[in-house]
């Protein structure tokens, strides 16, 4: 059975010891000649590096596995997948993505509104270099991202490498929800069939075909309706999560037709949510008091006494293994079922072929074969139009190096609006990102 090459970019990330358990869960039916870690910060890379020898050691023996800083080498290896999941500038950059916005009474998040729009134009260069770098040496490997905001990262990388067909964002939130479809109706959340539309971060499941054709998403909103929405992994969910997750009941209240993606929250109740966020403690703080801390002293627990056995931070979540079910598919041309970004081209009949649409796809081993969506309606479209519109002036903003179409793209977000708002938050996340973004002339 072939074995795979695989580069994990980001190996830093706190979502790795996840991921590394996973290749362990799944080393018969994926398995794995060379794994390689990459990562711009050393020490960072390091307690993750030595985490992972000692897993491998006691999991995954015939793993050969090096972590580095040097990232020519590790392109310059025989990749089949390349798995990405960077954060340029860190927790400290995400930080001041959602404290600048809220110091201007505008939501302050990491992948929506103004903070997602900074942390896109920090992504996209990386991203960009990246897919340079890696196509150098492996024109044919798989290119799966992480990296967010994955909407902006998804156009930017279709503006400026239309002609590669190898490279596919991803985004485990519609994992996550059909996991907690399953969990409320006590289902196998793979063997549903799901019909889900809109951008990244920004969508709704409309139909929930269980295998014998039947509907499950009628009976899913009742019980929603009747009980509220909680996560599948509520147990490990920070409060910040949990009152997110609550938001889902009134959405589905309000506009009953269909599922909502969590992230809707912030652009349907602005105002509402605004009010829960504190502009002296948000979730970059959280996760770095939290999920960082946790895992990176759960690592190194693990290097001082020489074994995983009994550690914390090795758990096999959603976020692990959805990278995995999808480059299975991928390998093997199995054409399993996933939601994923792709170009529009159609599927969505009323919206702009262009647009990097999260749709339902059989993944391939020449990609993904999109289900057809079809017309969708006047509400929905016009949400996700203006949406698009400020995805692309984002990324038009960043390969223009034009401050005008960066204040189009804010002064279009939903969370924005004003477009004097737009303006006091762009000049201001200017000043906090300094080379991290083009000069915006
Ligand atoms: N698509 C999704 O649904 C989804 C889900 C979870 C996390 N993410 C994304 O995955 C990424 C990692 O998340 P995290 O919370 O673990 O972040 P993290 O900060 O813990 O890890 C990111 C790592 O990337 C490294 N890095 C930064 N720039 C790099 C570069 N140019 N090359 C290589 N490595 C680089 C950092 O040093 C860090 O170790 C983030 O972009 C996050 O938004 C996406
Ligand atoms: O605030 P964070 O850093 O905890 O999470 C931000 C990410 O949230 C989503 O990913 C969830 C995922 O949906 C869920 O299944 C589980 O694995 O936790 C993840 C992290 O909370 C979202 O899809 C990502 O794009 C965000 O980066
Ligand atoms: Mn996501």
């Amino acid at each position: 059975m072939k074995k795979f090459n695989i580069l994990i970019v980001g190996g830093g990330s706190t979502w790795t010891p996840g991921l590394l358990k996973s290749l362990c869960v799944r080393k018969d039916s994926f398995p794995i000649g060379k794994l390689t870690m990459v990562d711009v910060n050393e020490e960072r890379q390091a307690v993750i590096g030595e985490f992972a020898k000692i897993l491998f050691r006691e999991e995954y023996s015939e793993l050969e596995f090096e972590y580095t800083t040097d990232k020519q080498a590790a392109y310059a290896q025989k990749l089949d997948f390349v798995f990405v999941q960077m954060r340029t500038g860190g927790y400290g950059m995400r930080e001041q993505d959602e404290k600048i916005p809220l110091q201007h009474g505008v939501i302050g998040q990491e992948t929506c509104g103004p903070g997602g729009f900074a942390y896109g134009l920090r992504s996209i260069k990386d991203m960009a270099q990246l897919v340079t770098d890696v196509r150098e040496h492996n024109p044919k490997a798989w290119i799966l991202n992480y990296t967010n905001p994955a909407a902006i990262v998804a156009d930017a990388l279709q503006q400026l490498f239309p002609e590669d067909k190898r490279i596919l964002n991803i985004c485990d939130q519609p994992e996550n929800l059909l996991r907690s479809y399953g969990r409320l109706l006590e289902r196998d959340p793979r063997s549903f069939d799901p019909v889900y539309f809109g951008l990244n971060h920004f969508g709704w499941f409309t139909h929930l075909y269980d295998e014998s054709g039947n509907d499950l998403l009628p009976q899913l909103r009742d019980m929603i309706l009747d009980g509220g929405f909680r996560p599948v992994d509520y147990e490990q969910r920070d409060q910040s999560w949990l009152d997110t997750y609550a938001m889902v009941e009134q959405t589905v209240r309000d506009f009953p037709d269909y599922l909502p993606n969590t992230y809707l929250q912030y652009y349907l109740y602005p105002d509402k949510v605004l009010k829960k966020l504190d502009p002296s403690h948000t979730r970059a703080n959280e996760v770095m008091e939290g999920r960082e801390k946790r895992v990176f002293e759960a690592c190194h627990e693990v290097v001082d006494k020489g074994t995983t056995v009994g550690a914390s931070v090795v758990h096999n979540d959603a976020h692990g293994e959805f990278i995995l079910i999808v480059a299975e598919s991928i390998a093997y041309n199995k054409g399993d079922n996933f939601i994923v970004i792709i170009k529009n081209e159609g599927i969505i009949s009323n919206l702009p072929d262009d647009a990097m649409v999260e749709v339902a796809a059989s993944l391939t081993a020449n990609g993904p074969r999109p289900y057809a969506v079809g017309e969708i309606p006047v509400f929905y479209k016009g949400l996700i139009e203006g949406q698009y519109a400020y995805e692309r002036l984002t990324v038009e903003a960043y390969i223009e190096n034009s401050y005008q179409k960066a204040l189009q793209a804010l002064t279009l977000n939903r969370t924005v609006v004003s477009a004097q708002k737009a303006r006091e938050v762009l000049d201001a996340l200017i000043e906090a990102n300094g080379d991290f973004w083009p000069e915006l002339k």
